[in-house]
């Protein structure tokens, strides 16, 4: 399918990225409405992160699974590459994080089960994320959450030397302390995440969250208190990801039976999945 501007009608700009900026559109002919990500070449080059997006484009068109933004179509004009991507209607997952502080326990098992089975997905399609953290989920329409953001997604198994920017609050041991075979990951790096994800939803900050320095000796130790508010069930599934040893994380598979999330994930929740038929899990 070829895709061009004059297909879309461009509404508001819902926001701008790290390197471009989204609109609400809506396609002429069906009147679908998706958002469009306009990427300038030129600041791409500059950012030396063409490979990425590229990467970007061909692991999310070939995904498709209800908690992950799907990515419809893409096209470009002489100076900007344009992303078709899924609308979600509630916005960037974070922005709720920081205005609510921090989630009831029900409301951060349910988004962590969907994480569990968006990366169970993934992962059997040998994709790894690498970069699950707040900024990368977007919130639809009914709540349900979307992992966006492919640009640091890889297909495993990966040994190629990255120079990661932004937050370390995510990254796992084995991506800081570079060990004999440097910088393997293995998918397990985003069962990592995911207990860091935990932990930020329902504290509120990241466990290892301190100056870099600090934040990357206690990510390699491993050292983390979770508060006294947090319920033991919750508790041990944080322990059980956030373990050192990659070989060690608690299995998606296990994740999703875990007692914190079978205690939240109410009868509707089962029954939607059912519904909604994701045999995705
Ligand atoms: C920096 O703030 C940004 C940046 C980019 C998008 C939003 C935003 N996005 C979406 N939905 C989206 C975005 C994509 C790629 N698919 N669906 C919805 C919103 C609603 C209110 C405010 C903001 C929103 C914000």
């Amino acid at each position: 399918k070829q895709f061009h501007l004059g297909m879309f009608e461009i509404g508001k700009p819902l926001g701008k990225g790290k390197f471009g900026r989204v609109y609400l559109a809506r396609e002429r002919s069906t009147g679908f409405v998706c958002a469009l990500k306009v990427l300038h070449k030129s600041e791409l080059q500059a950012g030396k992160v063409e490979k990425q997006v590229r990467r970007e484009i061909e692991i999310q068109s070939n995904l498709a699974h209800p908690n992950i933004l799907r990515l419809y179509g893409h096209f470009h004009d002489s100076k900007r590459i344009f992303l078709i991507l899924e609308f979600a209607g509630k916005g960037e997952l974070y922005k709720h994080l920081r205005k609510e502080q921090k989630f009831p326990e029900w409301k951060a098992a349910s988004y962590i089960a969907q994480m569990a089975a968006a990366l169970k997905y993934l992962h059997k399609k040998h994709v790894i994320h690498r970069d699950i953290k707040p900024e990368n989920i977007l919130v639809g329409l009914h709540g349900e959450i979307k992992i966006s953001d492919f640009g640091w997604s890889v297909h495993a198994p990966n040994n190629r030397r990255n120079t990661m920017c932004g937050t370390l609050d995510y990254l796992p041991p084995e991506m800081l302390k570079p060990g004999r075979d440097e910088n393997y990951y293995s998918e397990k790096v985003d069962l990592w995440s995911l207990g860091v994800l935990t932990y930020e939803f329902l504290v509120g900050e990241a466990p290892f969250e301190d100056t870099p320095t600090m934040t990357q000796r206690r990510i390699a130790r491993g050292e983390m208190t979770v508060p006294p508010f947090v319920s033991p069930e919750a508790r041990d599934l944080i322990k059980r990801l956030l373990v050192l040893d990659p070989e060690k994380r608690i299995p998606l598979e296990e994740v999703q039976q875990h007692p914190w999330i079978i205690k939240h994930c109410v009868k509707g929740e089962r029954a939607y999945q059912r519904s909604s038929g994701n045999k995705q899990r």
